[in-house]
């Protein structure tokens, strides 16, 4: 007797309980966008493209609107590819969080700027903004010539390793590992203030940890969304490599960080300065004095140094592959180059000068963006979204690549067209649509050093080489412009030639 009340009143009560959840559930669902369904715990994961997430939400996006909820493990996501919701949304206080990824919350555990939120990032991107202006990178900015004149250190160490490849000229030369070292010593200097020699060691570490650490994160990376998989040798040696290399890392900033005083004007300095600037204040919350501990620092010039280099690297590799496979757009900006500057070598002043080169670059970050499905924000609070209502904890997916080959906004958007980017006048305009540094409260804090970057780099080369393909780069039938996902999408095919146009 006891047995069976045992038994009925347990049954019972885990039906309820189940019925609740349901129903609550059904409920949630009525307040979101509509989207597919999927299976318990995993959601739409399986449905997932792993090395082309961008390309099956964006399919979702055909037959669910612009706005649509997907379960993605035990995130629920909201994506969204309409531009004007997008700069709506990422504008909300209520969106200025991460989504709780494993990457971000478990392994970053909210440190640095990319991955932090609440009062942390507020202080900390306030930190990351004054130090940018610092260092000029702000537009009639007493200390932009010195910037400017580091980056063409830069290209000059690029062009400089292309010319000294006895193929460049003839079969083609992989010239990525050039510029990753040159920007990458632009992104030393500016946190770090020292620059490292090709051959160092301790540079050929740090590159391979960073290359080799990015493509085992994806966002469509199963154990950002189902930790426990950690426990499956596949998915654990992933992350021991990340994390290991996270460590390695960090005890090399360390070292670096040991050897400054605190006077210095790199990212480092300014933030030793400000943590014993806050030690020795009186009032400050604790959260304000946590938020500069040295753990916060190594994150920080970690996620500055990884976002300042990948981003324009991928970028700048995308567009001279677009010059290689579009000759005669090439052949415009020489022209235009040749017009405007006649021999004088490019420097920034000159970019309002050469709007076909702008907007050429724009056309490029469009046509393939470099963060396709943008970085992911969080709901940091139950907040409403148009009609719709959205839950703390949800993910929001700005997803640029759909944003940016909408064709209803970009007519035949496959096409490298930049003259979408020129008025009647043939002047330069920005696309309202588009976005490549995302939009709102978080826009990427490197926007004005990456268009300084990429600039120089792209104007300065493509007036002293012409740039083609090697025939035997790009099989039979193969599109040039396939890309390889990681965090940024990056060019398949890498190796293209480099003519000397001066003679
Ligand atoms: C073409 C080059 C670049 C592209 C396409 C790009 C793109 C992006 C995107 C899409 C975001 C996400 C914004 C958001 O979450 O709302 C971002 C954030 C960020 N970017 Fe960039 N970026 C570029 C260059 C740089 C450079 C050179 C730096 C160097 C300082 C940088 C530093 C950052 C930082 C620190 C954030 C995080 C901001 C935050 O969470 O508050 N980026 N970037």
């Amino acid at each position: 007797m006891l047995d069976y009340n045992f038994w009925t009143i347990s049954l019972s009560l885990l039906s309820s309980w189940l019925l609740y959840h349901l129903i609550t559930r059904i409920l949630s669902w009525r307040d979101l966008p509509p989207g597919p369904w999927g299976l318990p715990v995993i959601g739409y994961l399986p449905w997932l493209d792993p090395e082309h997430p961008y390309e099956s939400f964006t399919k979702l996006a055909r037959k669910f609107g612009s706005i649509y909820s997907v379960q993605l493990g035990r995130l629920p996501t909201i994506v969204i590819t309409d531009p004007k919701m997008i700069k709506q949304a990422f504008n909300m206080d209520a969106l200025t969080g991460r989504a709780d990824l494993y990457l971000t919350h478990g392994i970053f555990k909210g440190y640095g700027l990319i991955c932090s939120e609440g009062p942390r990032w507020r202080e900390q991107r306030k930190f990351a903004s004054t130090c940018r202006k610092n260092q000029g990178m702000a537009k009639s900015h007493p200390k932009r010539e010195k910037l400017e004149a580091l980056i063409l250190n830069g290209v000059k160490d690029t062009m400089m390793r292309i010319t000294d490849t006895e193929t460049s000229a003839t079969s083609g030369v992989e010239f990525s590992p050039f510029l990753t070292h040159s920007i990458g010593n632009v992104m030393n200097v500016i946190i770090f203030g020292r620059e490292f020699a090709y051959d160092d060691p301790t540079w050929k570490l740090l590159t391979h940890l960073s290359e080799e650490g990015v493509k085992l994160i994806g966002v469509a990376g199963p154990l950002n969304f189902l930790p426990f998989l950690r426990v499956i040798p596949k998915f654990r040696a992933s992350m021991d490599f990340i994390v290991g290399g996270l460590e390695r890392t960090h005890e090399i900033y360390r070292e670096i960080t040991r050897e400054h005083s605190g006077d210095e004007e790199d990212v480092v300095g300014c933030f030793l300065r400000e943590q014993r600037s806050r030690q020795g204040r009186e009032g400050d919350s604790k959260v304000a004095q946590h938020s500069f501990c040295d753990d916060q620092l190594n994150f920080l010039a970690a996620d500055l140094f990884g976002a300042g280099l990948d981003t324009p690297l991928a970028t700048l590799r995308w567009f001279f592959t677009m010059m290689a496979v579009y000759p005669e757009v090439q052949e415009k900006i020489h022209t235009e180059l040749t017009t405007v500057l006649a021999n004088h070598s490019p420097c920034l002043d000159d970019a309002q000068r050469l709007p076909y080169l702008e907007a050429a670059i724009s056309e490029s970050q469009r046509l393939r963006t470099v963060v396709p499905t943008g970085i992911p924000h969080g709901v940091n609070t139950d907040c409403a979204l148009g009609d719709y209502q959205l839950k703390k904890g949800t993910m929001v997916v700005p997803l640029l690549w759909a944003v940016h080959l909408d064709p209803k906004i970009w007519p035949e958007p496959e096409e490298y067209r930049p003259e979408r980017f020129l008025d009647e006048m043939g002047n330069y305009r920005r696309m309202e649509a588009w976005m490549p540094f995302q939009t709102g409260k978080r826009v990427c804090l490197g926007e004005e050093l990456a268009r300084m970057i990429i600039f120089l780099y792209a104007s300065t080369i493509l007036q002293k080489f012409k740039i083609e393909f090697p025939d035997d780069e790009v099989p039979e039938g193969k599109d040039p412009l396939e890309g390889v996902c990681g965090i940024t999408l990056l060019p398949k095919y890498g190796r293209l030639i480099f003519k000397s146009r001066v003679s």
